[in-house]
């Protein structure tokens, strides 16, 4: 029953008025043209075609900018886009899940072809009983029966097929996903200083998750859809060309024609949701930017500005996406168009093929089905070709990111022995100028010395580098000429994984912590350190004053970026996990600016403690704490212009030193 409904539904009815009033059918199709049906058409045509070209106008027009703060947000993504070589590295890892999905896909499409022509043998048999003049319809049914069987089991094989490749689609798509995301992080988090310097988080994150989200699901629909879909209409054509070859012939010559066309227009929607997608992650860039600046935009009571920025960017984020799915939408409708154009030539030619006894009704129905196969394949295709463009560019947009080489690769280069380890640094004749600022140079020529085991102080006026010395050492960043050695050794050859992770240990100006625990915090200097080894270093660091009096101690957590925490709360963690790391060189760079005297007093007692031995580089504005050091360096106009002890620097006459303290731009 279920079967003849369904011949019933496509059109079996008509299809017999059809074969009987045929000549009727032929009348309405000999009708002439009149003017005013090629009138009302032309105009139809010529609006999509207008409303297709206002799209496409509109989208190659650049966004108006609404706001400078935001305009180095605004850069296109030239090489978002990916190799048919690139996508196939990242199926090839499973390959089996993919090939398995192919498999069931292909021969969910060999049933989806075979089921038309199952179904024009049970046509027949039925026309048979129609046209039956002997009226031994009892017999007729029963022939039909292997016919309703063999459709049967065609089914519930299309069925079972149709679970498998959707699930071991998902299975792929879920697996290819987590390594894109798990690769691009690892790539982000090796990348150079200076890439951060240019990219914004908001946009990372957006790749990270948005797009390899979107990659994941159009890659999923692709495969599923499009290579049933595909399969199933170059089946479809073959069947078609079995049942007849002349309409097939008629039906399928303009193919070419259509996927030229097809191919144009998709080159100007892919370069649309390239723009769409990257004006949406700017969008969320200015979200983000705000979410973590909201204590500024609260002092400043920037809150409606925020939000009419973020607005206006998400306006041109929609009225672009809106303009890619009205350029999707043309492209669909055309393509409807046509195939049933394709449809209702199929019924033409083949209502002429019957009056002419050239064609059975049961290989019209066979054909029809199969026409229509090919129909709703291809409208499914030019959807498809829609989610393919998005995806392709998302997956672009993810590989941009991950093809990109870090210019210092952390895990190569040799590890100095420990017990040959001498701490001996030296800056020879150093130039340097940010990645992201060419034109600057910082330092030119610099030359100094910072010998094992003692403590060398920086100073000099605000933005003359001395921060800039500290990530040169850290190997943030590269001289652009000469070198800085470590015990001799260009720092060029040593592993930087070990000279960050085991050698060096900074504390920064401002010290950024974790969204977890004070003691997790405290552990990131040296994850495998015991309980007790934290509560030591934590003691040392002056944290167990404060930490004591919170309600649930050290397990207290401390916000996003320690925001729960005073300035000094979070100088005495970081000063604590450096404790922990206990690291033969220590770079101070205004550790303790944000502790009041006395707290500085305790703090400074526990880190003599830790500099006692080792090689120590300290920026500072606390004379106090400059005056202590067996070497102090003057930086200014990209130069260390003067060195000494404080003494012999106080003692020499016109020193900027001296100039620096007695006008208070040494703090005392
Ligand atoms: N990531 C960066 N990209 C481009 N330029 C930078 C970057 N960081 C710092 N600069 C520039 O480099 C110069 C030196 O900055 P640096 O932070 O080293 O100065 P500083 O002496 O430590 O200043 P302060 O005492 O105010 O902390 C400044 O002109 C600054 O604008």
């Amino acid at each position: 029953m279920a079967i003849l409904s369904k011949i019933s539904r496509i059109s079996f009815k008509s299809l017999a008025q059809n074969c009987k009033n045929s000549y009727t059918t032929l009348r309405w199709m000999q009708k002439p043209i009149s003017r005013s049906t090629i009138l009302k058409t032309w105009r139809i045509c010529g609006f999509g075609t207008g409303l297709a070209a206002i799209t496409f106008r509109k989208a190659s027009c650049a966004p108006k900018i609404s706001s400078k703060r935001i305009d180095h947000l605004r850069k296109e993504d030239q090489n978002a886009s990916m190799t048919m070589w690139e996508l196939w590295e990242l199926i090839r890892p499973f390959f089996g899940w993919f090939f398995a999905a192919v498999v069931c896909a292909i021969l969910s499409a060999y049933i989806n072809i075979q089921i038309p022509l199952c179904l024009g043998d049970l046509v027949n048999g039925i026309v048979g009983i129609i046209k039956d003049e002997t009226k031994n319809l009892r017999s007729h049914f029963e022939q039909l029966k292997p016919s309703a069987m063999h459709l049967m089991t065609m089914y519930v094989a299309q069925s079972a097929l149709t679970f498998l490749y959707i699930t071991f689609l998902t299975i792929l798509g879920e697996r290819m996903a987590t390594k894109m995301r798990s690769d691009l992080f690892a790539k982000l988090l090796h990348h150079d200083m200076a890439f951060f310097d240019s990219h914004k988080t908001g946009e990372l994150s957006a790749r990270l998750n948005v797009d390899v989200q979107e990659f994941k699901s159009s890659f999923k629909l692709c495969v599923s859809q499009g290579l049933r879909t595909f399969a199933q209409t170059i089946g479809c054509i073959g069947s078609l060309y079995f049942l007849s070859p002349t309409m097939t012939m008629y039906t399928v010559a303009v193919v070419p024609g259509i996927i030229l066309a097809g191919s144009a227009i998709g080159a100007g929607l892919r370069q649309l949701s390239r723009r769409a997608q990257a004006q949406s992650a700017t969008a969320s860039a200015v979200s983000d930017e705000a979410l973590t600046n909201m204590r500024t935009i609260r002092a400043f009571a920037m809150e409606k500005l925020e939000s009419r920025l973020f607005d206006s960017e998400l306006d041109k984020a929609r009225s672009m996406q809106e303009q890619l799915g009205i350029g999707i939408g043309i492209f669909q409708a055309g393509t409807n168009l046509f195939l049933n154009g394709m449809i209702l030539s199929v019924l033409y030619g083949g209502s002429n093929l019957i009056s002419k006894g050239e064609m059975t009704p049961g290989a019209l129905m066979s054909f029809l089905v199969s026409a229509q196969t090919i129909q709703r394949s291809l409208s499914q295709l030019s959807i498809i070709f829609g989610t393919a463009i998005k995806g392709w560019t998302a997956g672009g947009r993810v590989l941009e990111f991950s093809r990109l080489e870090p210019s210092i690769p952390i895990d190569t280069g040799v590890c100095i022995p420990y017990h040959t380890l001498w701490g001996d640094i030296k800056f020879e004749d150093v130039s340097f100028s940010y990645p992201t600022r060419p034109g600057h140079n910082v330092f030119e020529h610099l030359t100094l010395t910072i010998p094992a085991g003692q403590v060398v102080a920086l100073c000099g006026p605000s933005g003359e580098g001395k921060s800039t010395i500290t990530h040169l050492l850290e190997r943030f960043y590269e001289p652009k000429s000469g070198r800085v050695t470590l015990d001799g050794r260009d720092m060029k050859e040593l592993n930087v994984e070990w000279l960050r992770g085991q050698v060096i240990g900074l504390i920064s100006q401002e010290p950024v912590l974790f969204a977890t625990s004070v003691e997790e915090n405290i552990r990131y200097g040296r994850p495998d350190a015991t309980d007790e080894e934290v509560r030591d270093a934590a003691r040392a660091a002056h944290v167990d004053e404060f930490v004591s009096r919170f309600p649930n101690g050290y397990s207290t957590v401390v916000g996003e970026r320690g925001a729960q925490l005073s300035g000094g709360q979070k100088q005495r963690i970081a000063i604590a996990r450096a404790i922990l790391k206990n690291p033969p060189i220590l770079i101070l760079d205004e550790a303790t600016s944000a502790l009041d005297s006395q707290s500085e007093q305790l703090v400074q007692e526990a880190l003599n403690n830790v500099m006692k031995g080792r090689t120590v580089l300290v920026i500072a504005h606390r004379l106090s704490t400059i005056r202590s050091a067996q070497l102090i360096y003057v930086i200014k106009d990209k130069k260390a212009l003067e060195s000494g002890t404080h003494e012999q620097l106080m003692a020499k006459k016109g020193s900027l030193y001296r100039k620096l303290v007695e006008a208070h731009n040494v703090d005392s």
